[in-house]
């Protein structure tokens, strides 16, 4: 299988703090893979530092070939990214927010639009306000305005973060008929064990900036005797 992501030995410290101490993953083509582990484990630091957000203080990050830092133009066109404090402006309806990304990203502007209303599923919800929107459906318009453009590699940094059960379920819908209709490869993370899940073909646990384990759902239950992921966390970091 193609690797999409390469990312080795990275490590990032903020002054005395180590967020990342030492990551190295692979991600194939066509992947939803999830970075799973607790508060503070390092998480949005290693999906910032993939996206070419922060630089790291060592190691080596690659997606679909490119240096996200060295060329940092060619990444960002194959490249998405969701992060958790995304919010939307208030005074704009949806269909003003698909507009105006889809007028930054180019191309086919009432084509990218179009797809980026099916990919929201807000129907006639998009003519309204953002500030009127719940905040599932924030997540789901701030989603599609990131999966529009059809990134090769969309990184989601806790997608539903906040969600309610319903809401959660209409979000992880989105990005699975996303990955499968466009053989693009997802990075997501959440520290909800239960839902990476349900959603992910494999999932690396990072605890304390390092990865403890990385595997499909079922073959690191299998290999921890354990009945779901947060049994497999709990047995993978000794706790
Ligand atoms: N810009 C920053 N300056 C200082 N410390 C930071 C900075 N960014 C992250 N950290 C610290 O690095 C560590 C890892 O943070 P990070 O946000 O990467 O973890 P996370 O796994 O995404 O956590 P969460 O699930 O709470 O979002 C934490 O101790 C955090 O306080």
């Amino acid at each position: 299988m193609a690797v999409a992501v390469r990312v080795e030995h990275l490590r990032k410290a903020f002054g005395r703090v180590v967020a990342v101490e030492d990551v190295t993953l692979e991600v194939y083509e066509g992947e939803i893979f999830g970075l799973i582990g607790p508060n503070g484990a390092g998480k949005t630091t290693t999906l910032r530092m993939i996206a070419g957000l922060v630089k790291p203080d060592s190691g080596m990050v690659s997606i679909m070939g490119l240096d996200p830092f060295k060329e940092s133009g060619e990444a960002k066109r194959v490249l998405g990214y969701l992060p958790e404090e995304a919010d939307v402006y208030t005074r704009l309806t949806g269909l003003e927010h698909l507009k105006f990304y889809a007028s930054i990203y180019g191309g086919d502007v009432d084509e990218t639009v179009r797809y980026g209303a099916t990919v929201s599923g807000l129907g006639g919800d998009l003519y309204k306000k953002a500030g009127e929107y719940s905040k599932g459906m924030k997540r789901r318009l701030l989603l599609s305005l990131v999966l529009m453009r059809k990134p090769k590699v969309a990184l989601l940094d806790e997608p539903t973060s906040g969600l309610d059960v319903y809401s959660s379920i209409k979000v992880r819908d989105l990005i699975k008929g996303f990955a499968r209709e466009n053989k693009s490869t997802i990075i997501l993370s959440s520290h909800n064990m239960l839902e990476v899940e349900y959603v992910c073909d494999r999932v690396a646990f990072i605890n304390k900036g390092r990865v403890v384990e990385v595997g499909s759902p079922s073959d690191l239950k299998r290999k921890y005797g354990a009945s779901n992921l947060e049994e497999v966390f709990v047995r993978a970091t000794g706790g």
